[in-house]
């Protein structure tokens, strides 16, 4: 391994999470990272290098030299995510990925002006031979009838691919005056029309039309060698073609043979099959055509676009290492941007009623087990309308196993969420109750355990919203209203004169300082339905709430337990 590469010598002994950039990212996102991670940018790191020190990091942000194959994700122990700092993610194995639970975020619209801008300066420099005359003039020519070029205004520009970059390349051709026509299945009708752009059905009904051709799709199996020889030759002799979304989308041996050939006349190309181009390879000699204007993969080089793609992920990567939820996660089903901000509070809310769930519950068997156990969360209220709650199953997952596994839960995700329920026999339901007549929150979730036949085997947890603050209404059947944090004494008791006093002064006792208590009654309907069905509650049950500073040691647990009236006492940490 070369010195360069290997990782300072302090990281060995620090503990807090490492994240490897192997390649340039622009600092303005570094610096969301800088306190509260360790960051380590090796230069000239080679594919071994990265399989022997990707073990010890906990996310990697790269752009699209560096292969995150196969065998880098089963090397890596404690990856988290993987960013890409830019669009393309065709240099990651997004399925091995995911297999190992690892999230892939992108930034799907940080570089799409640059990308698009740099292949209006491909057609402008192909069209006009700028690069090939400024070689001329800088070794002393002056060569004006050699460089005679074409103009673009009025000539027709042929898209594959109107996405993101692909509509604004189309845009940007109609200012120039082009006719603009598009070929993308997937395209909306009504977009395209509304940028002035003719939409046809195949291949076929474009190539033969177009003055210029520009592709704008990702590299996927489908279009791979999208536009080879039998393509090319459907196209005018004086068509130009451009490429600056991946090597390959041309098939590039075609490309050269078009090109030596005369039946295509030119080609402005940014990105290859190789990169750099391999000694001797095809990309090379498309690299040095006389017909060719070529860049090294420059599409998203600007200050701006790197700008953008370096603060989109480092976001995204505080995010998924601080346990929340990634912007745009490539692996995991869109949350739209809308839906996102609804979510988001409720994903802290969830996480915490799992958390209390194991805590307050472990140690009741068999209720209290949380392997194989059957779970029903419900949303009513607004939240139902919310069709993707993916990330309030993960958090319930991460809530419901942060206390009983080694990494606290840290290691799910929305990706791996699912499988790890499997793995642990965790089945959660989840439900979507549209009606919320009898509803005092404009949200409700509710979490419930137990064979629903059997009340008493049923354990219930519901919780709400209020501004930026998550509250607990609801614990097992008791009404109540507190906030998750900290560290919570749960005491379930006959409500009776003189217990908060006796429970007091034990904790007084032992040097536990009560920050907040809240008093929970037994649920109205549960009173009259125990009364009804003759159940014997001894008086009124109760639930004590105490939030508390200090430690509840084994003693003071057993001399809380001791005291008169208490049925049951829990601890729970948040
Ligand atoms: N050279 C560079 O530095 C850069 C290159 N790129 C490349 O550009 C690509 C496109 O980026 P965006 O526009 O942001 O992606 P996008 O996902 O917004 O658009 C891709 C479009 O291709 C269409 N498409 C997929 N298969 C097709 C097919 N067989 N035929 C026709 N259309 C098809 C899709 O429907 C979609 O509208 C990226 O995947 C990346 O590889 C992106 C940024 C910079
Ligand atoms: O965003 C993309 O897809 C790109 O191709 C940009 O690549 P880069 O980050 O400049 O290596």
């Amino acid at each position: 391994m070369a010195p360069s590469a290997l990782p300072p010598q302090d990281s060995i002994i620090s503990n807090r999470p490492k994240v490897l950039i192997p390649e340039k990212v622009s600092p303005d996102g570094l610096a969301l990272l800088s306190s509260s991670f360790e960051i380590h940018q090796p230069k000239n790191l080679s594919a071994q290098d990265l399989l022997a020190i990707i073990p010890d990091y906990d996310a990697l942000i790269i752009r699209s030299e560096t292969k995150v194959t196969v065998e880098v994700l089963a090397a890596a122990k404690r990856l988290k995510v993987v960013a890409r700092a830019g669009v393309g993610v065709d240099n990651i194995n997004v399925e091995a990925a995911t297999q190992h639970g690892v999230i892939v975020v992108n930034s799907p619209s940080g570089n799409i002006v640059a990308a698009a801008e740099h292949t209006i300066a491909l057609l402008m420099s192909v069209a006009r031979n700028v690069p090939g005359g400024d070689r001329s003039l800088r070794s002393g020519g002056w060569e004006r009838s050699k460089f005679v070029g074409t103009e673009v205004g009025g000539k027709t520009l042929g898209i594959i691919g109107l996405g993101k970059v692909g509509l604004k390349v189309a845009r940007m051709g109609i200012g120039l005056g082009m006719k603009v026509v598009a070929l993308d299945p997937y395209a909306s009708p009504k977009i395209a029309a509304a940028a002035s752009v003719e939409l046809v059905n195949d291949l076929q009904s474009l190539l033969p039309l177009v003055d210029f051709l520009t592709i704008h799709t990702p590299l996927i199996a489908s279009t791979l060698d999208l536009v080879s020889g039998p393509e090319l030759a459907q196209m005018k002799k004086t068509a130009k073609v451009l490429n600056v979304a991946r090597g390959g989308v041309y098939n590039e041996a075609a490309l050269l043979d078009a090109l030596d050939a005369g039946t295509i006349a030119g080609a402005g190309l940014d990105v290859f099959t190789s990169e750099p181009p391999a000694p001797g390879s095809t990309a090379e000699a498309l690299c040095r055509h006389p017909k060719v204007v070529a860049t090294p993969h420059l599409g998203a080089s600007t200050v701006e676009a790197q700008e953008n793609v370096s603060i989109d992920v480092c976001n995204q990567v505080l995010a998924i290492l601080s346990g929340g939820v990634p912007t745009s996660a490539v692996n995991a089903p869109l949350i739209l941007p809308e839906e996102y901000r609804k979510l988001q509070p409720f994903v802290g809310l969830v996480e915490k009623m799992g958390s209390i769930y194991t805590q307050h519950y472990s140690g009741k068997s068999p209720q209290g087990a949380v392997g194989g156990k059957k779970f029903d969360l419900i949303y009513e209220g607004e939240l139902a309308s919310i069709r993707n709650t993916r990330p309030l199953f993960a958090a319930l997952v991460k809530g419901i196993t942060s206390s009983i596994s080694d990494s606290g839960g840290r290691d799910v995700n929305i990706v791996n969420a699912n499988l790890i329920a499997k793995e642990k026999g965790i089945v959660i339901n989840e439900t979507h109750t549209s009606d919320s007549s009898d509803l005092v929150y404009a949200s409700l979730v509710t979490l419930r355990t137990g064979s629903g036949e059997d009340e008493q085997d049923e354990q219930v947890i519901s919780g709400y919203v209020s501004g930026k603050s998550i509250y607990i209404s609801k614990l097992d059947k008791f009404n109540t209203s507190f906030v998750p944090e900290g560290t919570l004494l749960i005491l379930h008791n006959y409500d009776e004169p003189g217990k908060i006093g006796g429970v007091g002064s034990i904790l007084g006792k032992h040097g536990i300082n009560i920050k907040f208590m809240s008093v929970a009654a037994l649920d109205s309907d549960r009173r009259q339905e125990d009364k009804i069905s003759g159940i014997e509650t001894k008086g009124n049950e109760a639930l004590m709430i105490l939030g508390i500073e200090g430690t509840v040691d084994r003693e003071v647990e057993s001399e809380l337990r001791r005291e008169q009236g208490i049925l049951d006492v829990s601890i729970v940490r948040l």
